[in-house]
């Protein structure tokens, strides 16, 4: 690949570009970012990695072999009908958006495109990315090489039907958030119990570290390293019982399919509001 463009220049796009220009996948000159109309994020993103920002559709699609779609999900079918015109045949179109289907991003472009779905997490940033992808007919297996090797390059990737990449969204798309929601949780409570939060923050990070390597090295499942670390009588039992008493494995299992869930009605919304011609509606920043 020698050109890839972002459309979209959040969080994302960002996790994606600096990732991606960490690894030596590409260089920041052959990586071009768009965004609604934040001028100020393109200059710090150029600056920061060498990238090009542009607003002039001419030159973002002139000779790019693929296109990161990144922008909210609701400002879709709205970008695509902007640029739609200047989408050659042969570009490959990647999505990160949540709930969008291959076919509402069909229709929103009414020609055929090679179009690949992808639901990576904001972990791409630091190469560890959880990545799920699916695509439609048109995609060739060149161009699923290309989309293989760019989020092989930030993390991990896994081929799957587009069925389910509402619940990867659920799962590993949202997921980064609540592991962070656990550990704000961990802080608190570490300095409520005496501890200096840099303190408290270093424990936490290397727990998860730990904890991380053991499940992705250990044959064991995670309930039997729950148990190992649980001494009948002790203190984990002890705050575990807590977390029993308060349902919070329920909470978890509710809460990640309440994300599937809503990655599915989103998708359904904006596939009928495209096909009730509807104009999207779009934000600005
Ligand atoms: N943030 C996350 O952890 C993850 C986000 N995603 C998906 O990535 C997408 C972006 O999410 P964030 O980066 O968090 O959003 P964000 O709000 O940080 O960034 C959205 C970007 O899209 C730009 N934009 C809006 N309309 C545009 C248009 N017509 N043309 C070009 N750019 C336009 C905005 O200016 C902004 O730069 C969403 O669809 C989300 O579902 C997927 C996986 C994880
Ligand atoms: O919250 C969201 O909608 C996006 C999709 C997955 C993570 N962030």
């Amino acid at each position: 690949m020698k050109k890839l463009v972002f459309f979209g220049a959040g969080s994302m796009a960002e996790a994606l570009m600096s990732g991606i220009i960490e690894n030596g996948l590409l260089k920041g000159s052959q990586i071009w970012v768009t965004n609604r109309n934040n001028q100020k994020k393109l200059k710090q993103l150029e600056q920061t990695y060498g990238i090009n920002g542009s607003y002039d559709y001419n030159e973002l699609f002139a000779d790019a072999d693929a296109v990161i779609l990144a922008m909210k999900p609701k400002d879709a079918a709205g970008a695509i009908n902007e640029f739609k015109s200047f989408l050659r045949d042969d570009i490959l179109l990647i999505s990160v958006l949540a709930g969008v289907s291959l076919e509402t991003m069909e229709q929103a472009a009414e020609k055929p495109l090679a179009i690949i779905r992808a639901m990576p997490n904001t972990s791409a940033a630091v190469s560890r990315s959880a990545t799920a992808i699916a695509g439609n007919q048109r995609v060739t297996e060149a161009q699923k090489r290309i989309a293989q090797k760019l989020f092989d390059t930030v993390g991990f990737t896994a081929f799957v039907q587009e069925e389910q990449l509402d619940a990867v969204t659920g799962l590993s798309g949202s997921g980064p958030a609540y592991i962070y929601y656990l550990v704000e949780a961990m802080e608190k409570s570490a300095v409520e119990i005496g501890l200096e939060q840099k303190l408290a923050k270093d424990l936490i990070v290397q727990t998860l570290i730990g904890a991380a390597a053991m499940m992705a090295t250990s044959e064991k499942t995670p309930e039997e390293l729950r148990l190992q670390v649980t001494s009948p009588g002790g203190t984990t039992e002890a705050g575990i019982a807590i977390l029993e008493k308060h349902g919070v494995q329920e909470a978890f299992i509710s809460c990640i399919k309440e994300a599937a869930n809503h990655s599915r009605k989103m998708g359904e919304a904006l596939s009928s509001e495209l096909g009730s011609g509807k104009q999207p509606i779009k934000l600005s920043e």
